[in-house]
């Protein structure tokens, strides 16, 4: 099978793969059209999200039998045209949902113990013991949204903070030992603290909104590290600054746009003139990472295994 890379990645996939006599390309430079151009010659393809596989681009490729995405995220990817065609697709959310869990953990004990502000405080000669009182994890609720492979790992850990863990998923029955399955209203009913583990899809674009804002009948922590479009970030700034939202960890934003300049980061914030963005930046209660939950050097290898072993599970 001949296959392109198009995205840099953990070196293993190539050797894994070159040892089972794939035959291999990459092209981590070429744009939309050059790969366009040469799409048809493959029978495979194995991408992060620097490239969109939109529906033009899917119907010229005429051999394609999969696509490999390293990593969870298929936004990148028009699903209904690779299923049309019966291209098989294929991620590896398993490899950094553990990266993912640890992060969203990290960011809410640095918001709720307000680690930032009191850190910075010190090394600035500020000695503030009142005002940086912090909340507990332990006893709180936290409505996870979406229950697959980053929402368990976070679940599994957030119980042994003594946390109480329920969440909404659109599939059925998923509760287990660290984790209750609720409806979305009983979610926005109980949660303390709100953290998001869905794909972006047309259902799930601005999930969080004035509306679903309005609904939560706690004031609340938000964590976001699934993708930036699931927030409309006019409400959450809306949200920030009555208060209703305590404060907001965001690993992914709105903004954010892939990048072709910067194959290592593959995405790249676009800050053009945006008071919501400013207000971001600037707030105290307001923690944002570069969209690197998933990004250890751990996850890097795991994220990489896990393609080269489904791809040969189907292809070998
Ligand atoms: O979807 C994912 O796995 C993460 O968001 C990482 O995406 P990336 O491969 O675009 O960095």
């Amino acid at each position: 099978m001949r296959i392109l890379l198009l995205d840099k990645n953990h070196p293993l996939i190539t050797e894994q793969l070159l040892a089972k006599n794939f035959i291999l390309e990459e092209d981590f430079y070429s744009t939309y059209e050059e790969v366009l151009k040469k799409i048809e010659l493959y029978d495979g393809i194995i991408i992060r999200s620097r490239i969109p596989l939109d529906q033009n681009f899917l119907e010229k490729a005429k051999n394609l039998k999969f696509i490999a995405r390293v990593g969870a995220g298929m936004e990148n990817i028009h699903i209904p045209t690779a299923e049309k065609l019966g291209i098989q697709l294929i991620n590896s959310p398993e490899g950094n949902r553990d990266s993912v869990a640890e992060h969203v953990i990290g960011m809410l004990l640095i918001i709720m113990h307000r680690l930032n502000i009191a850190s910075n405080e010190v090394k600035n000669g500020i000695w503030l013991r009142e005002e940086n009182r912090g909340d507990e994890l332990l006893g709180k609720t936290i409505g996870l949204i979406g229950y697959g492979n980053m929402g368990k790992a976070t679940a599994k850990r957030l119980s042994g903070f003594g946390c109480k863990v329920i969440f909404y998923d659109i599939l059925p029955n998923l509760s287990d030992e660290h984790a209750q399955q609720v409806s979305l209203e009983e979610l926005k009913e109980k949660a303390e603290i709100i953290s998001l583990h869905i794909p972006l899809t047309s259902d799930t674009h601005y999930l969080i909104n004035d509306e679903f804002i309005n609904e939560m009948k706690n004031d609340f922590y938000f964590v976001n590290t699934a993708r930036g479009k699931n927030v409309r970030t006019k409400s959450l700034v809306e949200a920030l600054k009555i208060g209703k939202v305590k404060g907001a960890c965001l690993d992914v934003l709105e903004y954010e746009q892939s990048s072709f300049e910067n194959l290592d980061t593959s995405t790249s914030l676009n800050k053009g003139e945006n008071e919501d963005l400013q207000y971001l930046l600037n707030s105290e209660k307001v923690i944002l990472t570069p969209h690197i939950a998933g990004w250890t050097h751990q996850s890097k290898e795991k994220l990489a295994q896990f393609i080269v072993d489904k791809i040969l599970a189907s292809f070998c």
